[in-house]
């Protein structure tokens, strides 16, 4: 596609970057993403970190070329400032066929992304569909040995490809989803709290797997996670946001030892209570 640079690096420049929702109800737009900046180097893992409503899934959505990507009209994220390139391509110029076309480039997995399976394939159709979609000419066996391979690696027996979303668990459901946000290898994959509400044991399958992908694909990751497992196994830079600002970028561990801000050492020991509730709970 003309505008993808697989080279890119930074696969991912953030400069100046304002998103808004548009006004609905007689209010005014709400600027959820305010002057953010930043870069993420090719093959690198980022984790977005902040409370709730700190604007992380906004900001995730448009990196993704998903701002448009919604049925609901006041849902469309606008960029009001700035913008943000992904693999050279604008975001803030994307138009309906480029983000179209950028999906194949660009994983994006939705918060939840597990309960919007389609209900009527099984899980085997739901995996291939990503490809079917775009081609017919593709190696059925090469795939089915990499299905495989994920579905040994999220401790799925093989028989649950003929299965539905209804008869899958929670948890299942979501691994499910994490595969099939891996089945076109996007060079970029934009992931939203891949465990969230997701039982103790699918956690680490799903940190599993997008460890196993990076590891194979050198993927640049955006990952919007709280969960400490997931942090400690993949991710080396975090940046901290608070009311659509950034309040803090640095090294993982840097960012734990030294914030300076109120926020970040309220976030770090809160994430290492969680650690040592789920160490006592095992
Ligand atoms: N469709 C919408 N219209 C107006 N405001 C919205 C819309 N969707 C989200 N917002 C607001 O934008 C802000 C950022 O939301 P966003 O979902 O990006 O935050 P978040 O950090 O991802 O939160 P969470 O961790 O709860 O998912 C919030 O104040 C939210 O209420």
């Amino acid at each position: 596609m003309a505008g993808v640079d697989l080279d890119a690096d930074p696969a991912i420049h953030v400069s100046d970057l304002s998103l808004s929702y548009p006004a609905h109800g007689g209010g005014r737009s709400f600027h959820a993403v305010e002057g953010v900046s930043f870069d993420v180097q090719r093959g690198e893992v980022l984790a977005l970190l902040g409370e709730s409503g700190s604007g992380k899934s906004t900001l995730a959505r448009f990196l993704a070329g998903r701002a448009k990507d919604t049925g609901d009209k006041s849902a469309r994220i606008r960029a009001t400032g700035g913008d943000a390139h992904v693999l050279g391509t604008s975001m803030r110029r994307l138009n309906r066929r480029g983000a179209a076309r950028l999906t194949a480039y660009v994983g994006h997995l939705a918060q939840d992304a597990g309960a919007t399976l389609p209900p009527e394939l099984n899980v085997g159709d739901i995996l291939f569909g990503p490809i079917v979609e775009r081609t017919k000419d593709f190696d059925r066996d090469e795939l089915g040995a990499v299905i495989a391979e994920m579905m040994d690696i999220v401790g799925l027996p093989l028989s649950k490809l003929q299965e539905y979303p209804y008869e899958l668990s929670k948890g299942q459901r979501q691994r499910v989803a994490v595969m099939r946000s891996l089945m076109l290898n996007p060079p970029v994959l934009v992931a939203d709290e891949p465990t969230l509400g997701v039982d103790a044991n699918s956690r680490p399958r799903i940190v599993d797997l997008l460890r196993w992908y990076r590891e194979r694909s050198s993927a640049t990751l955006v990952l919007i996670s709280h969960d400490i497992g997931m942090l400690e196994a993949l991710v080396q830079d975090v940046l901290v946001m608070q009311q659509g600002r950034v309040v803090g970028h640095d090294d993982i561990n840097a960012i734990f030892r030294q914030a300076d801000h109120v926020y970040v050492q309220q976030l770090a020991q809160a994430l290492r209570a969680t650690a040592y509730d789920e160490i006592a709970d095992e």
